[in-house]
């Protein structure tokens, strides 16, 4: 049987692009994103490819559409594109991600919210019905549960809602509900609600990295062990009831998460799991480990991954905090067979131990070098800039310890950019869903659009001294002496102390914490971030070593060789694919310096371009060319806004409980 259809919005976020690396492994699907990139970046596709033909030994490609889900058009042409494209059969199903998600926020930008997980989601749900496509797997949020009564939760737990954004998941479960009650035979419906996502795949090369001063813990963690400072760590309150007096939460590796996605996916077409809701069938289960952890362990596990000592101060409880959100995920695992196999040491830490040996030689191979502003040639590798006027690769022995992050849902309604995808069709396997007739009208939409603010801040050091002796004459000397003695020892001394930086930053798998990259307006600097920018150019250009176009970026059907036949034939593209960890070096405050919300997003003419290389999608080889020009243009321009799952502010919840209040408690209506 042809394999399915399937949409995931959203699907280049920090969990989405985790559950389309899923749907690509199994090989049973094929996987289409509409993603906008205001929360994440294209570039994760890429990565979720490159991870998925390595280990598939197969091509697997994801057929990227940039859009946004509040543009009732940019939906109907993905519906529109496989009903007339590929084998015609339609989407079968969609796993439906994107969405605003930051609770503080959400009490700033309510109309936002609705906007994006409310009247965008119903639009989707309409554009869905329309094309007969009656399949749905929902993100939800263990938000929905407010402070619950019993812990660990079960999903027959009240529904609360104490925040703009924890309402629009609990509307939602419940305009789902109503949809499918009013169509029982068409619609099939799972929400799923996730705990605390954490952690990231393995390799590294795709996680979470949320712009500027994460608001949520793990992310924080990680960040301040490879150098990043925003102050002294805080932990909200030690007086809740649990165990050691901090907030208990269910951390879930994001891979056990998106696995979950593919065991509601399989569990949709089965009619026993909706046989205790009804009339329709929608059903919500949890995605949690049942277990918690307190925010005291999880420092002292990140303590032990990444030898970082941090140093906390107990405040004041957070406002909007609850004591403990443990999940329940019986029902999970006994309909939809979910279970977690990762526990806290591969949500800490990954060490890369299989760092393979062709590394250095692909990264000298790439060749991919800028001054730096202190006139340092640098290469980037994994992990971290290298002076390459030493010659200082990386090892083939460094261990890699990757530091992820965690939050929760999502991958950002605003928008998605740039297209990709081939048109490989297979027929090897079962179809878990069906379609559905019906032809219900449709509705449009208008919407805002919105942009992430690049966070400006800026590192300078200073190290070099000057003294002037006490003495004229042939002091003058001297001090000339010293002053250039001083000068070069004060260089010196920068240099040493980047390297001992840059160091430590690679051997957690995170950027360089270097600030002079960035400082410089001059080839390191720039819209690019520097040497970031250059590399993305170099190896999404199309051109490898000998001049020769390499139209197809990945290939891989052979592990064990594939270094060899790549450093010829596609070495830059394929450096690029398996370069772990390089979006870790987007994410540097001072690498954003010189770039504005504008880079950060592709211009009208941009995305014009995109599409009318390759109306949304790379479906042929010819296109492919085209597309991978424009594509071109977007990831230099974007190259340095990787924002996976990017956090948003949650803070001033003061003002979120002032909404609160104002707002009172709709569903009581309900
Ligand atoms: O600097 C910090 C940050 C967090 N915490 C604590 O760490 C715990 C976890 O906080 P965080 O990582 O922010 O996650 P949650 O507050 O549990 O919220 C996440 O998980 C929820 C589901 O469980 C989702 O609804 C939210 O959107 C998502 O941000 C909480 O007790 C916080 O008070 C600190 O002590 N210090």
């Amino acid at each position: 049987m042809a394999r399915s259809n399937v949409l995931v919005t959203g699907g280049s976020g920090y969990i989405g692009s985790h559950v389309v690396l899923q749907l690509l492994l199994s090989k049973r699907y094929n996987v289409a994103v509409i993603d906008n990139s205001a929360n994440s970046h294209p570039e994760s596709i890429k990565r979720v490819e490159a991870i998925a033909s390595e280990e598939t030994g197969e091509k697997q490609q994801v057929r990227l559409f940039q859009g946004d889900l509040k543009k009732r058009e940019d939906v109907e042409s993905i519906f529109t594109y496989f009903e007339q494209n590929e084998d015609k059969q339609g989407l079968n199903g969609v796993i439906h991600i994107a969405a605003l998600k930051a609770v503080g926020e959400s009490a700033e930008k309510p109309v936002d919210y609705y906007l994006n997980n409310i009247a965008a989601s119903i639009q989707l749900l309409d554009v869905m019905r329309q094309h007969n496509c009656f399949n749905f797997v929902y993100s939800s949020s263990a938000t929905v549960y407010g402070e619950p009564p019993k812990v660990p939760i079960p999903e027959e737990s009240p529904l609360q809602h104490e925040s703009p954004y924890a309402r629009t998941k609990v509307f939602f479960e419940y305009m789902l509900k109503d949809i499918a009650n009013a169509q029982p035979d068409k619609w099939r419906i799972i929400s799923l609600r996730y705990f605390n996502p954490a952690g990231a795949h393995p390799s590294g090369r795709i996680g979470e990295d949320p712009l500027g001063k994460p608001n949520n813990l793990l992310p924080l963690l990680a960040q301040i062990s490879v150098g990043r400072s925003y102050g002294q760590l805080k932990v909200f309150g030690n007086d809740y009831p649990t165990y050691d007096g901090t907030c208990v939460r269910d951390y879930i590796h994001v891979m056990d998460l998106a696995a979950g996605h593919m065991n509601a996916l399989d569990a949709l077409p089965k009619d026993d799991i909706f046989h205790d809701v009804g009339p329709g069938k929608a059903k919500a289960y949890n995605l949690g480990t049942g277990q918690g952890q307190s925010v005291l362990t999880m420092i002292e596990s990140m303590r032990k991954a990444s030898g970082f000592d941090y140093q906390y101060q107990i405040v004041d409880r957070r406002p909007g905090d609850v004591p403990n959100l443990t999940a329940d995920p019986a029902l999970a695992q006994k309909e939809l067979g979910f279970k977690t196999i990762r526990g806290l040491e591969e949500i800490g830490a990954y060490k890369d131990t299989s760092a393979d040996t062709s590394n250095t030689q692909r990264i000298q191979h790439r060749d991919i070098w800028y001054k730096g502003s202190d006139g340092a040639s640098v290469v980037l590798s994994n992990g971290g800039a290298q002076d390459y006027s030493t010659g200082n690769v990386p090892s083939a022995t460094d261990g890699r310890t990757v530091m992820n992050g965690l939050p929760t849902s999502t991958g950002g309604v605003y928008g998605i950019q740039e297209v990709g995808g081939g048109s490989s069709r297979h027929s090897d396997s079962a179809s878990s869903m069906h379609r559905n007739n019906s032809n219900d009208k449709t509705q449009t939409q208008t919407h805002n659009t919105y942009a992430p603010h690049a966070s400006s801040e800026s590192s300078t050091s200073s190290d070099s001294n000057l003294s002037a002796g006490p003495i004229v004459g042939i002091v003058v000397g001297v001090l000339a002496f010293i002053f250039f003695a001083l000068l070069f020892f004060g260089k010196y001394r920068r240099r040493v102390n980047r390297r001992r930086v840059n160091a430590y930053a690679r051997s957690q798998g995170m950027a360089r914490a270097q600030p002079s990259y960035g400082d410089s307006s001059g080839a390191g600097g720039g819209v690019g971030g520097g040497g970031v920018m250059m590399s993305q150019t170099a190896f999404n250009d199309g051109i490898n070593e000998d001049g020769a176009t390499t139209p197809t970026p990945l290939l891989s059907a052979n592990n064990n060789n594939n270094n060899a036949t790549l450093k010829s034939q596609h070495s830059r593209s394929y450096s690029e694919a398996t370069n772990s960890s390089t979006f870790h070096h987007l994410h540097y405050p001072h690498l954003r310096k010189e770039s504005n919300t504008s880079s950060l997003m592709p211009s009208e003419t941009e995305k014009s371009n995109s599409i009318a290389a390759a109306p949304w999608f790379r479906g042929s080889s010819t296109s492919a060319s085209n597309a991978n020009t424009s594509d071109d243009s977007h990831s230099r321009n974007h190259s340095e806004a990787l924002m996976f799952g990017m956090s948003r502010s949650d803070s001033d919840t003061s003002r979120f409980r002032k909404a609160r209040n104002s707002f009172g408690s709709p569903l009581d209506m309900l």
